[in-house]
C-alpha cells in the first residue's frame, strides 16, 4: 500500500512537471507560428529575381516548427536526482521556462550523460535515476534506480541501465518502422554515440546490438554539438536499400533532426539510375580498386590521343600544318594545370588554335595582334576543329564506360590488371542498362573528366553564377533592413535558401543533387557490404574523414574476410578505430545461441554477443515435405499471424517469411493466392507489406516480431552469413520449416 501510494505520488509529481514542459513547448511553437505569420504578412521588396527574403525566413521558421512538432511524443524521458538535492529532467530537446531558465535538458548535453552512464558502482553525484513513461501528454509510469552501493547487489550481469524501461521497450510490438531509443540508451552505446567525431569510427557488434540505433543517435548528437559546422555541410546516411532507408526514416525526426541526406551508395550519383543487374562475378570485378587506375588510363589513353604524323590543310587559303609535337606540347601544358579532362580541354584547344592562327598570320604577313579575325577563322575551320577535337575528345562518364565495356581490346589496353576472362565477364553492348556496380566507376570517371557541358549549359551556368552574386548582395541588404542576423540565421544560410525556391531549398535537396557535395560527417550502415570502389566514392564526399561506420562482418554472405575491417575499408582502414557492441536487444538468447552454433558448425566463428533477455518457446522446428512446401508455409504463416493477433491485438506486430532466393517467387505467390493472407502480403504504396516475403539479403538490417524461416539448409548454401542474418531478424519467435536435414548445430 505504502509503495503503491509512493508510486502514485511520483507519477503525480512527474505529471506536474510534464505539463510544465509541454506548456513551454507550446509557447515555443506559438512564438515561431507568430513570427511566421508576421513574415508572411510583410511585403518584401521583391526586386532580385522571383525570390523574396520572405520565403527564406518563412522556411527557417517552418523548419523550426516541424522540429518542434516532431518531438511531441515522449518529450520528457527521465530525471536525475543529485547528492546536493538538485534535480534535472532529461528530454528529447532542451526547453526554457518564461524566465529563460532551463527546465528540460536536451539528452545530448554533457549534463545529461549520467542518465545513461552512471552505475551503482560508479554513481558520480547521482543518487537516483528515474525513467518516466508517458503516453500522449500523460505520465503512465515511473521507474526508479537508486544508485548507491547497496543497490548494486540486485543488478544483472549485463549491467543494464533502466532495466524495466528497457525490457518494456524490447517487448513492444514492432510496426515496421524503427523507433528511437533515446530513453533507454545503454552505457556502452552512449560512449559510442558521444565519441569524438574526428576520423573514422568503426562500430561492430553482432545482430541486434543496436548498431543502426547507435549510428542514428550519434548523427543526432553530432548535429547538436556541432550544429554550426554541420548545418552547412550536412550529414549523410548511407544504407543498404531503399526499404532499409524507409525503415529508419522516422528516427532522426523524432529526435528533432530532419535536415539529413539518406541514400544508398548507388543513389549518390545524381542523374544516373542503376536499373541493370550484374552477375556476382562481374559485380566483384567492378568493385575492385583497380578501376581507379583504369579510369585514369581510359581518360588519358582513349580520349587524349597523340597525332601520328603531321597534317596539312588550309585556312582562309593559307596553308597550315599541325605536327605531332604541337599536339603533344599542348596536351602536356593542359595536363600540367591539374584540371579534369573536360575542363583542361579548353587550355589544350586554345594553344593549338593560337598555333594555327600564328601560321595563318605569318602566311598573310600580318601581325596576329592586328588581325584578331584570324582566330575566328581558325575556330570556324572544320578541318582545324576536327584535328584538334580528335586528339582530346570531350566525353561524359557513361559514354566512356560504354566504350570500354563494348570493346574488350580498348579495356585491355587501359586495364592490364584484368585477365581476359575478367574483361569478358564485364563485356556488354553499348546502350545496356547501368548497374549498381557501375556507379562507383562512373563516379571515378566523372572525377577524372570533370563536368561535361554543352555550350548551352555553359552559358546557363555563367548566368546562374551572376544571379547568385546579385542575390547575395540583396540578402545582405534585406538582413540589415529587417534587423535580422543576431544569431537567428546567418547570411550564408539565407543566400542558400533564397537561391533555391520552395522545397528545393533544403540542404538535403541541394546536397543530393550535387555530385561534388562534401559532407561534414558520413554514417555508413551495413558497411560490411561495400566494395573498395564504393568506399572511394564515400571518401571523396568526406575529405575530413569524419565517419561513423557500422556493421557486422559475420553478416557478409561468406562471413568475415581475412584482414577484417582493414581489408574492407582499403585506403581508409589505416585511420580507423574500432569499438564493439556486445549485447543484443532484439533476439532472444535461445535463438542467438542456435544461430551461433549453426555458424560454428559451418566453420564461421562469430563475434561474441549476449542477449539482453530470453523468452520461452521462441524457437520451433517443423519438418515438412519438399513437395508440400508451399502449403506448409501458408499454414505456418496463418498460425503465426493468429498468434501475433492474440499477443499484440488484431493486425498488430510484424511477420516476415525468409526464404532461399530461388523459392521466393513461388512462396510469395502461394501466400498471395490464399484468401486469408492476400491482404497482408500486398505491398502498400511505399513498397512495404504487412507480411514480408524476403531473401536473407533483403532482410539485412530489418527486424520483425516473428519470422518463418523456410529451408535453412538452402539459405546456408547461399552463404553462412545469410543464414546468420535470417535467424537473427525476430524479436519474439522464429519458426523453422525444413525438408530433409536441418543444418548442423541448429536444433
Ligand atoms: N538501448 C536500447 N534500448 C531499447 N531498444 C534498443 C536499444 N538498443 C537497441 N535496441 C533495439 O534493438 C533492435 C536492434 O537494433 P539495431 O537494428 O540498431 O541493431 P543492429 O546492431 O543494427 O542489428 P543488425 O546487425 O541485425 O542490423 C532495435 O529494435 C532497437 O530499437
Amino acid at each position: 500500500m505504502g509503495e503503491l501510494s509512493a508510486r502514485s505520488r511520483a507519477i503525480a509529481d512527474e505529471q506536474g512537471f510534464v505539463e510544465t514542459a509541454y506548456a513551454a513547448l507550446d509557447r515555443q511553437r506559438e512564438a515561431y507560428s507568430e513570427r511566421l505569420r508576421e513574415v508572411r504578412a510583410q511585403q518584401g521588396h521583391e526586386s532580385a529575381g522571383a525570390l523574396s527574403e520572405r520565403d527564406s525566413f518563412a522556411t527557417h521558421y517552418e523548419d523550426n516548427l516541424i522540429r518542434l512538432r516532431n518531438v511531441e511524443n515522449r518529450l520528457v524521458m527521465g530525471r536525475l536526482d543529485f547528492t546536493d538535492g538538485e534535480t534535472e529532467h532529461i528530454g528529447r530537446i532542451g526547453l526554457k521556462d518564461e524566465d529563460q531558465e532551463i527546465i528540460l535538458l536536451d539528452w545530448r548535453t554533457p549534463q545529461a550523460e549520467p542518465f545513461y552512464r552512471a552505475t551503482a558502482a560508479e554513481p558520480g553525484d547521482v543518487v537516483r535515476r528515474r525513467h518516466i513513461q508517458t503516453r500522449m501528454r500523460d505520465v503512465v509510469g515511473v521507474e526508479d534506480e537508486l544508485l548507491d552501493a547497496e543497490a548494486s547487489d540486485g543488478l544483472s550481469d549485463l549491467n543494464l541501465t533502466g532495466e524495466g524501461a528497457l525490457m518494456a521497450a524490447m517487448a513492444t510490438a514492432r510496426d515496421g518502422k524503427m523507433s528511437d531509443i533515446v530513453a533507454t540508451i545503454q552505457a556502452e552505446q552512449d560512449r559510442i554515440i558521444r565519441a569524438d567525431s574526428n576520423g573514422i569510427l568503426v562500430v561492430q557488434g553482432g545482430p541486434g546490438t543496436g548498431k543502426t540505433a547507435v549510428a542514428l543517435h550519434r548523427a543526432a548528437y553530432l548535429l547538436y554539438t556541432q550544429r554550426e559546422r554541420l548545418s552547412r555541410s550536412g550529414v549523410l546516411i548511407v544504407g543498404p536499400s531503399p526499404v532499409f532507408l524507409r525503415y529508419i526514416d522516422q528516427v532522426l525526426p523524432s529526435l528533432g533532426e530532419s535536415d539529413i541526406v539518406s541514400t544508398t551508395v548507388t543513389g549518390l550519383l545524381p542523374g544516373v539510375e542503376a536499373t541493370g543487374a550484374d552477375t556476382p562475378q562481374a559485380a566483384r570485378i567492378k568493385g575492385s580498386s583497380v578501376w581507379r587506375t583504369i579510369a585514369a588510363n581510359a581518360v588519358r589513353n582513349v580520349l587524349e590521343r597523340p597525332l601520328d604524323r603531321p597534317v596539312s590543310f588550309t585556312i582562309d587559303s593559307s596553308p597550315v600544318t599541325l605536327t605531332p609535337s604541337h599536339v603533344e606540347a599542348a596536351q602536356q601544358r593542359a595536363r600540367r594545370g591539374g584540371r579534369p579532362h573536360n575542363e583542361a580541354r579548353e587550355t589544350y584547344a586554345r594553344i593549338l588554335v593560337e598555333e594555327l592562327a600564328n601560321q595563318v598570320a605569318a602566311h598573310k604577313e600580318m601581325a596576329l595582334e592586328d588581325a584578331g579575325w584570324i582566330v575566328d577563322e581558325v575556330v570556324s575551320s572544320r578541318e582545324a576543329r576536327r584535328e584538334i577535337n580528335l586528339r582530346w575528345l570531350p566525353s561524359s562518364p557513361v559514354q566512356l564506360l560504354e566504350r570500354l565495356y563494348a570493346r574488350p581490346r580498348l579495356l585491355a589496353m587501359c586495364a592490364p590488371e584484368l585477365s581476359p576472362e575478367e574483361i569478358e565477364e564485364v563485356r556488354r553492348p553499348k546502350g545496356s542498362p547501368i548497374t549498381a556496380a557501375d556507379i562507383p566507376i562512373l563516379d571515378e570517371l566523372a572525377e577524372c573528366l570533370g563536368p561535361f557541358r554543352t555550350d548551352f549549359e555553359k552559358r546557363q551556368r555563367a548566368a546562374a553564377q551572376a544571379r547568385d552574386a546579385e542575390l547575395s548582395e540583396y540578402v545582405k541588404e534585406t538582413m540589415s533592413s529587417m534587423n535580422l542576423g543576431g544569431g537567428i540565421v546567418n547570411l550564408e544560410q539565407l543566400t542558400e535558401r533564397a537561391a533555391g525556391s520552395g522545397p528545393q531549398s533544403s540542404l538535403a535537396d541541394r546536397a543530393s543533387a550535387d555530385r561534388t557535395w562534401t559532407y561534414g560527417h558520413i554514417v555508413v550502415d551495413e558497411a560490411q557490404e561495400l566494395s573498395p570502389m564504393q568506399w572511394e566514392m564515400l571518401a571523396r564526399r568526406c575529405p575530413t574523414r569524419s565517419m561513423t561506420v557500422v556493421g557486422d562482418l559475420d553478416q557478409r554472405p561468406d562471413g568475415s574476410p581475412s584482414g577484417g575491417w582493414a581489408s574492407i575499408l582499403g585506403r581508409l582502414g589505416s585511420s580507423a578505430r574500432i569499438e564493439n557492441l556486445t549485447v543484443s536487444y532484439r533476439t532472444p538468447a535461445t535463438i542467438l545461441r542456435s544461430a551461433g552454433r549453426t555458424l560454428a558448425a559451418a566453420g564461421v566463428s562469430v563475434l561474441p554477443v549476449e542477449a539482453a533477455r530470453d523468452l520461452p518457446d521462441c524457437l520451433a522446428f517443423t519438418a515438412i515435405e519438399a513437395d508440400g512446401r508451399e502449403g506448409a508455409v501458408v499454414r505456418s504463416v496463418k498460425e503465426r499471424r493468429a498468434w501475433l493477433d492474440g499477443e499484440y491485438g488484431p493486425g498488430e506486430g510484424t511477420l516476415a517469411v525468409i526464404v532461399p532466393s530461388d523459392l521466393r517467387e513461388g512462396i510469395a505467390e502461394a501466400l498471395a493466392g490464399d484468401p486469408g493472407l492476400a491482404e497482408y502480403v500486398k505491398a502498400d504504396s511505399a513498397g512495404l507489406a504487412r507480411i514480408g516475403v524476403l531473401s536473407a539479403i533483403e532482410a539485412k538490417g530489418l527486424e520483425y516480431d516473428a519470422v518463418v524461416l523456410v529451408e535453412p539448409s538452402r539459405v546456408l548454401a547461399e552463404g553462412p552469413g545469410n543464414l546468420y542474418v535470417a535467424m537473427t531478424r525476430p524479436t519474439r519467435r522464429l519458426d523453422v520449416l525444413y525438408s530433409g536435414e536441418l543444418p548442423a548445430g541448429m536444433a
